[in-house]
């Protein structure tokens, strides 16, 4: 364990903000439609009359930024930089089948010319995702330390497998993104967010990401419907293995034995990124720290705005310290909710919101319904977390929050 949440004051009030949290989510759409940007929610509402009068601006006109070209997309890096702390078989696999495929003589089956380098952002088969098997893999398993075991293979280690530890561009800033929830089951909207979140930042031309990171929040957050925190880490790491070369889940806020707020978590990724591995080497042999930033959707970010639920100096140090990428979710308006929370304006710059080109609205919600209720969710997660689902029989059992 790190000492990560010493650094900022425990607050007594935790379980009082998680439970309020939860209140807020058991009062929310559960059985209804989706809302849609239509509905007449609060903030819908409010939202409409906004748009009318301030069209949403764009981002970039906010940040002071020019939109770049869209032709500057991202030069292929070093494999060398994939494979850093996988096991030596699994690198050494990795690699061989990374060189048979970059080695084919005038390209693949296809007959496409390949690429003779690797890009962990966007992986060797881009496009056939969850057959990536040149994604490093993590040396070690999580579930001896999910067991709180007291061994060594139960110690925490932080994942770094997929960590970048060198730039491309060190004229930019690198850049670490952190998603915090409940991922109770994990779905493709999850997937979706760090891809939506990737393609932003690569057109903002300002970072270059690392790496991305799931950080499931413990059992002791009282949100109905959230499996045991084992399962859920369990389900984030099926969920990436095979369909990303970046993503990674880090099982230390899901391990630890009380709430963390995310303030304490994001602290957390801090201390290891930066403290204790002293950041990204850059080609003068220096130093450089890692840029955190939460990512998480719209409706999370408008509960900052309610009662209870996140106190002031977290909500400076998650915005002003760290940063926020806010993926706008159907039925929440970032942007008008942005003009009217006062922390969140005054650290607008350090705010990008991410506008969802296809709507995907998939609930984690509606995934355990339709388990309950035996119908499909086929399509809507990875394979391997479906199949993990129906191993472990989750979801199976009455969900109190559901059945209000
Ligand atoms: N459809 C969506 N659009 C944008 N962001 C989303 C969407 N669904 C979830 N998120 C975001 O994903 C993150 C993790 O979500 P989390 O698993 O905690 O809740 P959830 O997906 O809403 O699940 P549940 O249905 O169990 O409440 C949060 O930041 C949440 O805002
Ligand atoms: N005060 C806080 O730090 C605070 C409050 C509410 C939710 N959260 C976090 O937001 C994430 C998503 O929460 P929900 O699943 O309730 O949307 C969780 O990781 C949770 O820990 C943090």
């Amino acid at each position: 364990m790190t000492g990560a949440h010493s650094r900022i004051p425990t607050d007594p009030s935790d379980e009082a903000l998680s439970t309020s949290r939860s209140r807020r989510l058991m009062s929310g759409y559960i059985f209804g439609n989706p809302p849609s940007p239509d509905n007449t929610t609060r903030h819908a509402m409010y939202s409409n009359l906004v748009n009318e009068r301030h069209p949403t601006p764009p981002l970039r006109d906010l940040q002071g930024r020019d939109s770049p070209p869209l032709s500057e997309f991202t030069a292929p890096s070093s494999p060398t930089t994939a494979g850093e702390g996988m096991d030596s078989a699994a690198a050494a696999a990795s690699l061989a089948k990374l060189k048979m495929s970059t080695e084919a003589p005038g390209g693949g089956d296809d007959g496409l010319p390949r690429t003779d380098t690797y890009d962990p952002l966007t992986g060797l088969n881009d496009g056939e995702a969850d057959l990536d098997e040149s994604a490093p893999q993590a040396a070690f398993t999580t579930a001896e330390y999910m067991k709180g075991e007291d061994t060594e293979a139960g110690k925490y280690r932080f994942p770094r497998h997929r960590l970048r530890k060198t730039m491309k561009d060190e004229t930019k800033i690198p850049l670490v993104i952190v998603a915090c929830g409940s991922f109770s089951p994990p779905t493709y909207l999850h997937l979706r967010m760090f891809e939506m979140a990737k393609d932003e930042i690569v057109e903002s031309q300002t970072f270059e990401i690392m790496g991305g990171y799931y950080s499931p929040v413990s059992s002791k957050y009282k949100k109905a419907g959230l499996a045991a925190a084992q399962d859920r880490v369990r389900m984030c790491e099926l969920a990436v293995e095979h369909t990303s070369t970046w993503l990674m889940v880090d099982p230390w806020e899901a391990g630890q034995p009380e709430y963390q707020r995310t303030a304490v978590v994001l602290e957390h990724f801090d201390e290891e990124l930066n403290a204790r591995s002293g950041g990204v080497t850059m080609s003068d042999g220096k130093k450089r720290r890692y840029k955190v930033m939460l990512l998480a959707g719209g409706d999370l970010i408008e509960s900052f705005g309610e009662p209870g639920v996140w106190s002031e100096p977290d909500l400076h140090i998650i915005l002003g310290r760290f940063g926020c990428l806010i993926v706008e979710r159907a039925g929440s308006d970032v942007w008008a909710f942005l003009l009217s929370h006062d922390i969140l304006y005054s650290h607008r710059r350090n705010v990008i919101v991410i506008k969802q080109l296809i709507y995907n609205d998939i609930s984690s919600t509606k995934v355990r319904l339709f388990v309950r209720r035996g119908m499909s969710i086929k399509y809507l997660l990875p394979n391997s977390v479906i199949q993990y689902i129906y191993d472990n029989q989750l979801y199976r059992g009455s969900d109190a929050r559901l059945i209000q």
